[in-house]
C-alpha cells in the first residue's frame, strides 16, 4: 500500500476552533488525481515545532509514507515554525517547490511571499510544505504535483500514478 502523510499544523484546527478544511482538501485532491491504491495518515497538530518534527519523522520513517503534505504555520508570525521544522528533519532541502508555490500564489495575493513554504528529502520521503488557507491548497499542491510522482521516484519510493485527465505529471524519458 501506498501511504501519504497529511499533517495540518494549527492552534486553532488541533483545538478544535477551526473544522480541519485544509488537510480534507489535501485528501480531496489526491483522492481525485491519484489512480493507484493509497491511503493517508492524519494528524492534526498545534504549531509546536517539537511535536512537528516528532510527528514528521512517525509518518516518514514508521508509518512510512513516501510523501508527507503539511498545511499552515508557513508565515512570518512568532508560532509558525513548519519550514524550520522541515528543514530540521530533512538531509536534503528542495527550493524549486517553495519558488514555484509563491510565484504561482502571487497571481492570486500579494501576500503570498509571506509564505517561507518549502520541501525536502527524508530518507525516503519527500516532505511538503503549504500554506493554511483553504483556497491556497489547491493553488499550490497543483503547480507542484507533475512533479511529484518522478521525485518519489529518484528517491526510491513507490511508483505515484494519476489519472491523465485530471492530473497529467512529467516523467523525463531515461
Ligand atoms: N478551517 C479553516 N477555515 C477557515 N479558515 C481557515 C481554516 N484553516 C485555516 N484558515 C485560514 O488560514 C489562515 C492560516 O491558517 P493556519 O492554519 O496557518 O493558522 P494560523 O494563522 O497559523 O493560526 P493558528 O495556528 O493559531 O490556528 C488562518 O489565519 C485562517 O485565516
Ligand atoms: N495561494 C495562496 N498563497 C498564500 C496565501 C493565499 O491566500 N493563497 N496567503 C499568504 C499569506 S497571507 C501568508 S501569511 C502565508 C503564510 O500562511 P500560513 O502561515 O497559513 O502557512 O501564505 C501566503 N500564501
Amino acid at each position: 500500500m501506498i501511504y501519504i502523510g497529511i499533517i495540518n499544523v494549527s492552534d486553532r484546527a488541533s483545538a478544535g476552533v477551526y473544522e480541519d478544511i485544509p488537510g480534507k482538501a489535501v485528501v480531496g485532491f489526491l483522492t481525485e488525481w491519484l489512480s493507484c491504491d493509497w491511503q493517508p495518515v492524519y494528524r492534526i497538530i498545534p504549531d509546536e515545532q517539537d511535536q512537528l518534527e516528532a510527528t514528521m519523522i512517525e509518518l516518514a520513517d514508521t508509518e512510512g509514507c513516501c510523501l508527507v503534505v503539511t498545511t499552515g504555520g508557513t508565515g512570518p508570525a512568532l508560532r509558525d515554525v513548519t519550514p524550520e521544522a522541515t528543514e530540521a528533519v530533512c538531509q536534503k532541502m528542495m527550493p524549486g517547490f517553495g519558488e514555484l508555490m509563491r510565484q504561482e500564489s502571487l497571481k492570486y495575493v500579494p501576500t503570498a511571499i509571506l509564505s517561507r513554504q518549502t520541501a525536502g528529502i527524508r530518507n525516503q520521503t519527500l516532505i511538503l510544505n503549504l500554506p493554511g488557507k483553504p483556497k491556497a491548497i489547491g493553488q499550490c499542491l497543483s503547480v507542484v504535483f507533475p512533479a511529484i510522482p518522478y521525485c518519489v521516484d529518484l528517491i526510491g519510493g513507490p511508483f505515484l500514478t494519476t489519472h491523465e485527465n485530471k492530473m497529467a505529471v512529467f516523467r523525463p524519458k531515461s
